[in-house]
């Protein structure tokens, strides 16, 4: 029988339930309301781009959101650095049957090699200066940014200004009413001009 996207979201949920009594994956508090918190919080980045195009998710732990865009149907690389988080994202792929759209870079970011991604996202991984700095590589102009920022969407958007250009927009979240999701394209750092002399 074949399963569907809301079969695998369920087991995927218990998955992650299993493992959390093995490793820190999730809070506990979250896990009683993984639905919200973790699948709705995660599906919503995909009504964020066009359909379609490979995703980059930089520091997925659990697999939020890069498991959950796999099993509705997108194409993700996931990053991941811890070792015991990254052999349960290789787990979910292979038990879910992702394999077909998603891979896994059990390591650092900054160890991958550089690839250009039509999307990319990363929630609760750095603030954004951080973020960019590791994520540009990965980009070009038409890459479209999708960021889960919380609470602190615009203050973060606000400290990258002098020293990124791009198109930016923020997004409130559907999942809290108090959470943003940055979303941009065109990201590139500014130019310093010489000083004349
Ligand atoms: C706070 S957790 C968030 C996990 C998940 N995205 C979520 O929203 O539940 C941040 C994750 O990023 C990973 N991480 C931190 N620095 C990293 C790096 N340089 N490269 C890859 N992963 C990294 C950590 O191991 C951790 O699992």
């Amino acid at each position: 029988m074949t399963e569907t996207p809301q079969d695998l979201l369920a087991a995927y949920a218990d998955l992650v339930r299993d493992e959390a009594t093995r490793q820190n994956l999730v809070s506990a508090a979250s896990l009683d309301a993984f639905q919200t918190r973790h699948i709705d919080d995660s599906a919503q980045l995909l009504d964020l781009a066009p359909p379609g195009g490979r995703w980059l998710d930089i520091g997925s732990g659990a697999g939020l959101p890069g498991i959950v865009l796999a099993i509705l149907g997108a194409e993700v690389r996931l990053v991941e650095s811890r070792r015991l988080r990254a052999e349960f994202l290789a787990h979910c792929i292979e038990t879910l049957g992702l394999k077909d759209r998603a891979t896994l870079h059990a390591g650092r970011i900054e160890t991958m090699e550089t690839e250009r991604f039509d999307r990319i996202t990363a929630r609760a991984y750095a603030p954004l200066p951080k973020l960019l700095d590791s994520a540009v590589r990965f980009s070009d102009r038409n890459t479209v940014w999708i960021l889960p920022k919380g609470r602190t969407a615009s203050s973060e958007l606000d400290t990258v200004r002098g020293t990124w250009q791009g198109e930016f927009r923020v997004v409130p979240s559907r999942t809290d009413a108090d959470a943003a999701i940055v979303v941009a394209t065109n990201v590139r750092q500014n130019v310093r001009r010489k000083e004349p002399r």
